[in-house]
This record gives structure tokens, sequence and C-alpha cells, in this order.
């Protein structure tokens, strides 16, 4: 079967330092950044979240969250649920299952069909352990019963040794994190066994970690933006986000009108000028909300010939590891888009927030586990309630999106997170979206998809998202005790859940195509729950910070 794609070993032992934010406090207590990939840039900054913060991220969103009907496997009742589940278990699960470092392997794959149950979709009664999904895999897993597993007909590549991020500074504190497990946590069947009545666990270790596939998985084409898609996942399943303008909380003044010099369409990414028509920033602000004084933009040029279209990404093959880019450097800070950097300093912007100050745990009063339990005296905005699910469509299989959303000036710490991710990245937040707070409950997964809705390839006239998604930070609220990371298949990095780390990559390529190999995926909760935080930075406002490129390489 496949072995998991390392990074080339060029990587190994140069990927974890310390990233100077552009406030006073983060050039004192720079974030640990531990880079995944370098191309796409893919990587987690550890510790970037306080405790205190993570609690009121959950709070704010609890009263919010968009509830799902889900019916029960043992009652056969239908209740809303409160987290998500997940809308399939699909080739590709299984396959992020299947790698060899994954915790979620060790537990889930024998007992695969265990998650079966917990399907969100309805069921006939009478055929209780045949749902859609399990017939989807009765090919391969015969039900009720799993067979015994065979041994597996590969051979092995040798364990890897865990790589402990080896910051090159000695860490202010001892790293509070465990290093990922590397035999099978045996205490987890019995539990499963408690959590699951209804299943037939055998409590004894589980023999091996494979899959019990004869041969290996079928998996998907390769993702490519212009072949038709007969396989479900290659798609946004993000249901995408209302537009922007009804996004932005009430309380901030709102974006300023475009110039009226502006000529009415523009492309998010600039790729088809042969050079940047605006005039270089200020050195200091004119105004605080309009950056810069606009003079009116020069004619286009004609349009360039039609792109070649993207190659497709290489299949999921170890012999196909992406070559080491050559541009790779020790240095983090080299890598990522430093505002300390060219082509603009940031310092030359104007901030669209205030300065990130600090906020150490000890400034916050911890939130009592109460919040579990909707807030009595709720946040102010409060949204509306979710609309309740039709009628008409109750036969339908429900979303179970357990998605809710925190906003800017919901909190001040809430805008301390916005300053912070900005002086993360070096980009602005001033076009992102709203905070998406996501929360797995067991079984709960998120489908391989890409968060970018590859708005050039689809020629979507209007751009009511401020351009494409640009960017993801995504925080993780709580550990989670078994299963849960973050996969990228193309990749083949896996990022484990930790509380207060975020993982930040790059969706869009610098010449402004989707880039299809930031493909990524939620493992299944095996046990705990997931909570997340996400942050989708736009492509406006972003032209001096991160300069796109009209080099189709790029
Ligand atoms: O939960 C995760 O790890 C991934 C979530 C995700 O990809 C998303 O919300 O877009
Ligand atoms: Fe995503």
């Amino acid at each position: 079967m496949s072995s998991l794609r390392q990074p080339p070993e060029a990587y190994i032992g140069m990927k974890c330092g310390f990233v100077h934010g552009n406030s006073g406090y983060h050039r004192l207590m720079p974030f640990k950044a531990e880079l995944k990939w370098a191309d796409p840039i893919v990587v987690v900054y550890h510790e970037v979240m306080t405790e205190a913060e993570t609690e009121l991220m959950k709070r704010i969103s609890l009263p919010r969250l968009e509830t799902t009907q889900v019916h029960s496997f043992t009652t056969h009742e239908a209740k809303k649920s409160i987290a998500r589940i997940g809308k399939t278990i699909d080739y590709f699960a299984i396959f992020f299952l299947s790698l060899p470092r994954s915790p979620s392997l060790l537990v889930l794959s024998p007992r695969l069909h265990s998650t079966l149950v917990l399907s969100s979709h309805p069921y006939p009664p009478s055929l209780p352990t045949i749902s859609p999904i399990s017939l989807k895999f009765s090919h391969l897993f015969p039900l009720p019963h799993l067979p015994p597993l065979p041994p597996h007909p590969f051979s092995l590549p040798p364990p890897l040794p865990p790589i402990s991020p080896t910051f090159s500074h000695p860490l202010p504190s001892p790293n509070p994190y465990p290093p990922p497990p590397t035999s099978l946590p045996h205490y987890l069947t019995p539990y499963l066994t408690q959590i699951l009545p209804s299943l037939s666990l055998s409590p004894s270790p589980l023999p091996h970690p494979y899959l019990p596939f004869p041969h290996p998985p079928i998996l998907p084409p390769p993702f490519h933006p212009n072949s038709p898609i007969s396989f479900p996942l290659p798609h946004l399943t993000h249901p995408p986000s209302p537009p922007y303008p009804s996004l932005r909380p009430p309380i901030l003044s709102p974006l300023p009108p475009p110039p009226p010099n502006l000529p009415p369409t523009i492309s998010p990414t600039f790729s088809h000028l042969t050079s940047n028509p605006f005039p270089p920033p200020p050195s200091h602000p004119t105004s605080p909300s309009l950056p810069h004084p606009i003079s009116p933009l020069p004619p286009l040029p004609p349009s360039p010939p039609t792109p070649t279209p993207t190659p497709s990404p290489p299949p999921l093959t170890p012999h196909l590891l992406p070559p080491p880019p050559s541009s790779l450097t020790p240095n983090l800070t080299k890598i990522l888009p430093s505002p300390t950097q060219p082509p603009t300093p940031l310092s030359h912007l104007p901030s669209p927030n205030p300065p990130s100050s600090p906020t150490p745990p000890p400034s916050l009063t911890p939130i009592s586990p109460k919040f579990l339990h909707p807030s009595p005296t709720p946040l102010t905005p409060h949204p509306p309630p979710p609309p309740p699910i039709s009628p008409k469509f109750s036969h339908l299989p429900p979303l179970n999106n357990h998605q809710s959303v925190v906003r800017r000036g919901d909190d001040t710490n809430v805008d301390k997170i916005f300053a912070r991710i900005e002086d993360m990245t070096g980009l602005t937040t001033e076009t992102a979206e709203d905070l998406h707070v996501l929360n797995y409950g067991i079984g709960g997964h998120y489908d391989a998809h890409v968060d970018f809705f590859d708005l050039q390839s689809k020629s979507i006239d209007k751009d009511p998202h401020q351009g494409d998604r640009l960017a993801t930070m995504l925080f993780y609220l709580n550990d989670v005790e078994a299963g849960g990371s973050t996969v990228f298949p193309t990749l083949g990095v896996e990022v484990p859940a930790r509380k207060g780390s975020a993982l930040f990559w790059f969706n869009i390529k610098r010449n402004g195509e989707g880039d299809y190999r930031t493909v990524h995926a939620s493992c299944p909760v095996l046990l705990g729950e997931k909570w997340i935080a996400n942050l989708w930075l736009h492509e406006w406002g972003q032209e001096f910070r991160w300069p796109c490129t009209k080099n189709p390489e790029d």
C-alpha cells in the first residue's frame, strides 16, 4: 500500500523556527513555527492561542451552532445533534486512515464499520446495519461481521523516527506536547466498547494497523480542475459563504466604497496585468480608511492567450514525490511572508487593527467548563436561529455542518486574535471571512476538499468574496483524544489537533490559480471531540503583502 510521504530529507532538522511578528510583543515572543511543507507552504504555529481564548471561541460560537438532525442507531429516534458527524466515509478517508503513522488508523481501520452506524443518514429500521454508507462499503467490508485481517501483502517501510520539533533556539518553556503515539493505545478498545455498546468490538489488542484489503484501495483519480468529476470528492464541500457584506459584523465600519475611477471589474489576482499599475504605497497613510491615494488605472493590456490547463497533481505514489524546492532555506522567515521583507515593508501599510497586544493566560479569567451550556446572557450581536429543516426536504440526508461563526467585535480578545493572525502571516484580515467554528463528535470527519472557490477557472463574473480564499488559518481549540488529525493526502502531511496550535497554508498559487495540492480533510474523531476555528483570508488587500506573479510555475 502507500507509504506516508515524508518531506525530503533536506527538510528534516530545518523545519522549525521562530517567526517574529510585526508587533513589539511578538518581537520579544516570536511565534514557534513548524514548516510542514514548503511548496505549497504549510506551517503549524505552536502555542499561538491561549487556553482562555480557545474557551472564549467555543463560548461565543456555541449559542450560534447550527444543529443537524441525526438518527440514533439504537432507538432510531431523530434528534438534533450537538456535533458534526460528517457526510460520508469515502475512499479518501480510508486512504488517510491507512497512513502508517496515523494514530487514527491504529484504532479505526479494523473497525471501520463501527463508524458506519454514526452516519447522519436516516435508514429503515428493518435494516439496522445497512445505511447508505454501509452499502457503499459492503463490497469492502462484508457486513455485519468483519473477516479476520489477512497479513499485509506489502513490504513495509522501516518505521520512521518521530520527528520532534527542533527549534533553532531553546524553547522558552518546555514543549508541553507529547510526541505522537507510536504504538497502539490498547486502552482505547475497551473504551470504544463502552461508547458504542451496540457494536461487538473485541477487547483484544488490534493485530496490526493495516486495512483488510487484498489489494490497494481504489483511489479516486487525481484532481484536475477541468476533468469531469465522477468521484464525489473533488469539489468544494463548503457551502460558499454568503456574500461578503452580510458577513461583516455590524459594529465594524464598512469597507470604503471603491473609488469611482476604478474600472468595474478587476481580476482579484491581477495576473493578466503585465506590470503592477498601482502606485507604491505612501510612507504615511493619508487616511485610516483609504490606504493609498489611487490614481486612474492605465488601460489594461490585451488579454493573454488562454492559459494552459493546470497539470494534474501527481498520483498518490511515493515515487512521484515532489522535488524539494530549491528556494528552501532553513530560515522560515525567508519563506513566510515576513513583514520585514520586501516588496513592501508592512510598516508602510496602515494597520487595520490596533497592534496585537500580549494576551498571556494569567491576564484572562479562565472560563469554567460550564461554557458547554449555552450562555444565559447571549453575546451580542446574536444571529437569528438557524431555520428549521423544511419538511419538504426531510427525506433528504440533512446537511451535517456543525458550524458557527465568531466575528470581529464579538469580544476584544477576538479582535486580538485577528490582529495576531496579521502578525503571524503578514497578511491583512480586513477582507477575511468571519472565524468559522466547527465542532466534530465521535466519527465526525471532513471529506477531502479544497478551500478555494477557483474563481479564475470558473470565471465567476461577480465576485462577492473579495477574491478567492488565499489562505487558511485553522486553530485547534482542543486536544483530540484519538483521531481528528488534519491531513493533506497529496503532500502526505498529517497534523494532529493540539489545543492552541494553528495550521496555516496557502490555497492559491502566486499566479492566482487554485492549488489542488492543498486538498485536505479531517480524519474521523475516534475519541473525544474536536473543535476548530477557521479563518479564510481572501485575496483582496494582499496585493502588496503577498504579490502575485505571472509565472505559471509559481
Ligand atoms: O477539521 C479540520 O481539520 C479541517 C477542517 C477544514 O478543512 C475546513 O473547515 O475547511
Ligand atoms: Fe478545509
